[in-house]
């Protein structure tokens, strides 16, 4: 028996939300079958992802899941990429979080979404040494998800009254292992007055959210932790976010680890400006670059 499923790439953190905000949306997926073999190992089937199942997040995942359960069966992995390597877009946890609901659905595990959260966020590790539960969320839960608590795994979908339409800006660059790197410029501590404005701003994004309040996500969306400490990491980041604004988008943050852009449109927005923009700014540091117009996947 062949069991194919199929997660959404999603942006991770939402400006103020490191760790624990995600959003998943239609702009790519990944496709992943299981089916059961008879060499008694896990074998993984992929163009462009480690072939090594402990260091594939999908591969990783299932090692855990059958770990725990007990299952000791050999199982085919196939993954049809269709989330981009590197650029931020949850692409290690969409093959992860399709692998473990597959792997569910046919050993028939009834486990919970919150269950199936944990199993994904594992096969993280192999893509960037942590276990960052935000983007493996949207993978399971679709639409925008919350960690309210990581042991035990606790995940809330955030029914968002607001929804703005979203432009990617995908910068063609590869930095290798980019979310460890990423993820090693983060302060280890920060200032009490950084903490507050840090929440302050993130409860404004998400009664923003919850409330269709335009102006509340432009004013909450702002990071000034962990998207600064990045910074090097996407220089441009700045310069493009205010063009637009300037262009009347409703925010933009950095997606994930970056170094993809994510921007919030509405029918006030002017999008050409922001296309012509972006192609200036990217023009100016030499960089290739796409633009995917895409929205949000409310659920699977
Ligand atoms: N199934 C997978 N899909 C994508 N990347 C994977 C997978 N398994 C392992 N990896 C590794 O994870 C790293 C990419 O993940 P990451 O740095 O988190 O970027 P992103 O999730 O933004 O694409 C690469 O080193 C890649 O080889
Ligand atoms: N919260 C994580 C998200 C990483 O997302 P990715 O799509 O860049 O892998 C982080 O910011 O490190």
């Amino acid at each position: 028996m062949k069991i194919k499923e199929l997660s959404y790439s999603s942006s991770a953190n939402l400006g103020p939300g490191y760790d624990i905000l995600s959003l998943s949306h239609r702009a790519f997926k990944d496709e992943v079958e299981i089916e059961e073999n008879n060499t008694g190992k896990i074998r993984i089937f992929s163009d462009n992802t480690p072939e090594d199942p402990m260091k594939n997040t999908a591969g990783l995942s299932l090692i855990q899941l059958m770990k725990d359960r007990k299952i000791k069966s050999g199982i085919d992995i196939t993954i049809n990429k269709g989330v981009p390597v590197g650029l931020g877009l949850g692409s290690s946890g969409a093959s992860s979080s399709a692998a473990v609901k597959a792997f569910n659905k046919m050993f028939d595990l009834n486990l919970t979404n919150d269950e199936m959260v944990y199993y994904s966020m594992y096969g993280e590790i192999a893509a960037c040494g942590s276990a960052h539960p935000d983007n493996v969320s949207s993978g399971i839960y679709g639409g925008m998800t919350l960690i309210t608590s990581t042991e035990p795994v606790r995940v809330r979908k955030i029914d968002i009254k607001y929804k703005p339409h979203l432009m990617l800006v995908i910068p063609d660059i590869k930095i290798e292992e980019k979310t460890k790197l990423a993820r090693s410029m983060v302060p280890k501590n920060i200032d009490i007055k950084d903490m507050v404005r840090q929440t302050s701003r993130l409860s404004l994004m998400l009664l923003g959210f919850l409330n269709g309040e335009r102006q509340a996500i432009r004013d909450g969306m702002n990071d000034e932790i962990v998207e600064k400490s990045r910074n090097g990491l996407f220089p441009f980041y700045g310069e493009i976010k205010s063009m637009a604004i300037d262009e009347n988008a409703v925010s933009a943050c950095i997606s994930g680890a970056g170094p993809t852009i994510l921007i919030f449109t509405d029918e006030r927005t002017n999008k050409n400006g922001i296309i012509s923009g972006t192609d200036e700014i990217l023009g100016k540091y030499g960089l290739n670059y796409k633009i995917v117009e895409t929205e949000i996947v409310e659920g699977y």
